[in-house]
């Protein structure tokens, strides 16, 4: 009897340090041009190869610029530096790397699924807090720091001190207009942005069950604002049927293989959990955060609490007890490894379709990758946001992430479907409410927060 958490760490346990420590090996590393540059010259500045180059991809998404015809350009002062910087350490250490004119670029949580390089069962690191995204497909996948990346890099292994397990049950069927966004703000509002610290938390239940592939990489997203070491989902056909084919995954007989050996990825009944709990899918409703903790999240027709902290009040120009729905926005923000995949696109098209941004309003959609843009536009969905008005630019992190220059500007109060909305997250001084892609292409087009369910059509 072993949980889902338990059956892959014990798989990859290479030998115990002490009780709560264990050396463990690493399947895939990915890095990215913010981090991933410092630990790849680091590691070659003191001479050490990378053990298995194969095993490990790069991609540039955070610095460089999204903005159309971009080139090697970036909006950072001094930015330009991470991606030569990358390319050269990428192409010295002989790892994959999606460069920025590449068919494959994008942000890496969005890329690895896609190609299929994070697979149920491994384990994948990477030096960025939202590696827990990738835990949907089944595998143990959490953020390190540079310094352990050099590690793994160097080893094929990691020290790794053991978490705790969580579950977290969702029972019922989510309702129409909820989302797993929505799911995701519910649990930390809910339960903390330190609900999960030092827990692996396996998300399960007829609700995540019912999720599709993509949904599945937004609750995981989140686990880090949760504060858990990382978020998993047990692998079972949507998984598969996503993975088929998918250009890293295996194939032939191999792929057989790996599916009868996925199928038992799973928790077995009576496992035991650190944690257990248990929500009911229809206390879950749309979802936008007022604060600038992701746990001050509340229902989209909710009201700003009457006992909120005064700082976040001041910051976000808000008053206790206001209502939320109704507040003017001045920009709209669909992207970020929590929402940027093509489902997340299609469904906010459904709303902007035929409509306007209202005036006033900046709008812009960054697809997470170079296929998700392709696959977009075949679909004519960038004609649908361009027309109502929205920016469409090539793929990246672009402005979930302040890295320095472009930004929303000071004050301005932004509609955003990433997953952080910390003091300056989105430029010095933006006020940024996070909700779903849903929810940011509906008060884009009212002007004002607003509840998507309203501008649902048939
Ligand atoms: C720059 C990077 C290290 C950072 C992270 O780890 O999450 C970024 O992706 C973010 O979302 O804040
Ligand atoms: S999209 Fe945002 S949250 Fe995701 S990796 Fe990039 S900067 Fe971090």
């Amino acid at each position: 009897m072993a949980s889902l958490f338990e059956k892959i760490w014990s798989h990859h346990v290479v030998a115990a340090i002490d009780d709560a420590t264990a050396l463990i090996a690493i399947d895939r590393v990915f890095l990215h041009e913010r981090t991933g540059s410092v630990a790849l010259k680091s590691l070659a500045e003191a001479g050490r190869p990378v053990v298995d180059p194969g095993r490990v991809f790069a991609t540039m998404d955070h610095i460089v610029s999204t903005r159309p015809g971009r080139g090697d350009a970036t909006e950072m002062p001094g930015g330009t530096a991470f991606i030569t910087e990358t390319r050269d350490a990428a192409r010295a250490a002989g790892i994959n790397l999606f460069d920025v004119t590449d068919r494959d670029q994008g942000i890496v949580h969005v890329v690895s699924p896609e190609l299929g390089i994070v697979l149920p069962g491994l384990t994948l690191v990477c030096p960025d807090s939202h590696t827990c995204t990738q835990g949907a497909m089944g595998a143990l996948a959490w953020g390190i720091g540079s310094t352990e990346a050099e590690h793994a890099l160097a080893t094929g292994t990691l020290r790794v001190t053991k978490p705790k397990t969580m579950r977290v049950t969702v029972e019922g069927r989510l309702a129409p207009g909820v989302t797993a966004k929505d799911l995701a703000l519910h649990l930390i509002a809910r339960f903390g942005a330190a609900g999960g610290v030092d827990h692996a938390v396996e998300y399960a239940g007829e609700a995540v069950r019912a999720l599709p592939m993509e949904a599945r990489l937004t609750l995981c997203n989140m686990a880090t604002e949760f504060g858990a070491f990382t978020g998993l989902i047990a692998p079972d056909a949507v998984t598969f049927d996503y993975l088929k084919g998918r250009r890293h995954a295996p194939a032939g007989a191999v792929w057989d293989a790996a599916v009868a050996q996925w199928q038992g990825l799973v928790s077995d009944n009576g496992s035991m959990f650190h944690v257990e709990h248990a929500i009911s899918a229809n206390e879950v409703v749309p979802m936008v955060s007022w604060g600038t903790s992701v746990q001050q999240s509340v229902a989209v027709d909710g009201r700003v609490p009457d006992d909120a902290a005064t700082r976040s009040l001041e910051y976000m120009g808000l008053e206790a007890g206001q209502a939320v729905a109704g507040l003017p926005v001045t920009g709209a923000f669909i992207g970020s490894c929590t929402n940027s995949r093509l489902s997340d696109l299609e469904r906010a098209a459904a709303i902007v379709r035929g409509r306007r941004v209202a005036d006033g309003v900046r709008a812009l959609v960054v697809p997470g990758s170079q296929a998700v843009k392709r696959a977009a536009e075949a679909a004519g969905l960038d004609r649908v946001f361009v027309e109502a008005g929205f920016e469409w630019r090539e793929s990246g992190c672009s402005l979930c992430f302040y890295a320095g220059g472009e930004s929303f500007g000071p004050r301005e109060r932004v509609i955003s479907s990433t997953n952080r909305n910390f003091e300056s997250r989105q430029g010095p001084g933006t006020r940024t409410h996070i909700a779903s892609p849903e929810t940011v292409a509906a008060s884009a087009i009212a002007g004002k927060i607003a509840d998507a369910r309203d501008y649902a059509r048939g």
